[in-house]
């Protein structure tokens, strides 16, 4: 699928040379893919070349939530360009598969069109790959997991216990495979009144926390349950490009700049070993 050359993921057709990040969560709608689209676009805003694989069979929401209005475009049936919307590359199984198909026919066109994610698409020279995994700790993440030994595992949840208690597992399952966990994002952790200002503690307190510690790891951000996020989301305009100023945009630039701040560069000899699958 790809090689590590001097600390750098060399693709048949680009390369990347900081971190490939796979957003992870224990269990559906707490965030993920909100949250990966809002963080690419916060680290491209920081400067860097960032692209996204929606690999998220299920759900495939990055086309929407980041605005993208083309279809990738195949070159001589071998390479395939993905769009690009304000300089961040994405490409979903959204747009080979018909939606209303059965998730249970995508499933097994994850495997190749993932390998083909990599081989095949133009990307150029990034920065960053986000890959937006399926929710939950089943066979779906953990083969993308184990495709990707370079990954570093980012991980969204609510602060809700049965949303930490699952995504606790993610933490074993990275452990297991030896990833590199990056830290945990709680999504909607509070609610602001508009009015009063005061927080509301809708699903719980402190489960991030709680979560990050558990898998000794770092609390990168408490994301504001707020509904210009959801506005903007359905609507396909990342808060950053739309309002950069606003509480969102900073929490998310926040996050970036932590991340940004991590060491990066890839383990060559990881390769070896299980880069073979
Ligand atoms: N902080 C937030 N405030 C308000 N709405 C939010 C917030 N985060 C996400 N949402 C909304 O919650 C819904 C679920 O979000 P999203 O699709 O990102 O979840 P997900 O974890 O990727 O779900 P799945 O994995 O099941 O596809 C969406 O409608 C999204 O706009």
């Amino acid at each position: 699928m790809y090689s590590v050359v001097n600390k750098k993921i060399k693709l048949e057709h680009g390369s990347i040379k900081k971190k490939i990040i796979a957003v992870a969560s224990g269990k559906g709608g707490v965030g993920k893919s909100t949250v990966t689209v809002n963080l690419a676009t916060a680290l491209a805003e920081l400067g860097n070349k960032v692209g996204i694989i929606d690999a998220d069979v299920r759900g495939f929401s990055i086309p929407r939530i980041l605005g993208v209005s083309t279809k990738p475009k195949a070159v001589d049936e071998k390479e395939i360009i993905p769009p690009e919307v304000k300089g961040i590359k994405s490409i979903s199984m959204g747009s080979f598969v018909d939606e209303n198909s059965p998730v249970i026919w995508r499933a097994p066109l994850l495997g190749g069109a993932l390998e083909q994610f990599f081989k095949d698409v133009r990307w150029g020279d990034l920065d960053y790959l986000l890959l937006d995994l399926p929710p939950g700790t089943g066979d779906m993440p953990l083969n993308i997991m184990q495709k990707v030994p370079h990954a570093d595992i980012l991980v969204v949840t609510t602060p809700q216990v049965t949303a930490t208690k699952v995504a606790g597992r993610i933490g074993k399952m990275a452990e297991k495979m030896k990833l590199n966990l990056l830290g945990v994002v709680e999504n909607m952790a509070y609610y602001q009144c508009n009015n009063c200002g005061q927080k509301e503690y809708i699903f719980g307190e402190n489960g991030g926390q709680y979560l990050a510690d558990y898998m000794e790891t770092e609390l990168l951000g408490q994301l504001p349950l707020i509904s210009e996020l959801r506005q903007r989301s359905d609507a396909g305009q990342p808060a950053i490009f739309a309002d950069p100023d606003s509480l969102i945009s900073r929490e998310f630039i926040k996050i970036a700049q932590k991340l940004v701040a991590q060491d990066s560069g890839f383990d060559e000899s990881i390769q070896a070993a299980q880069l073979k699958m």
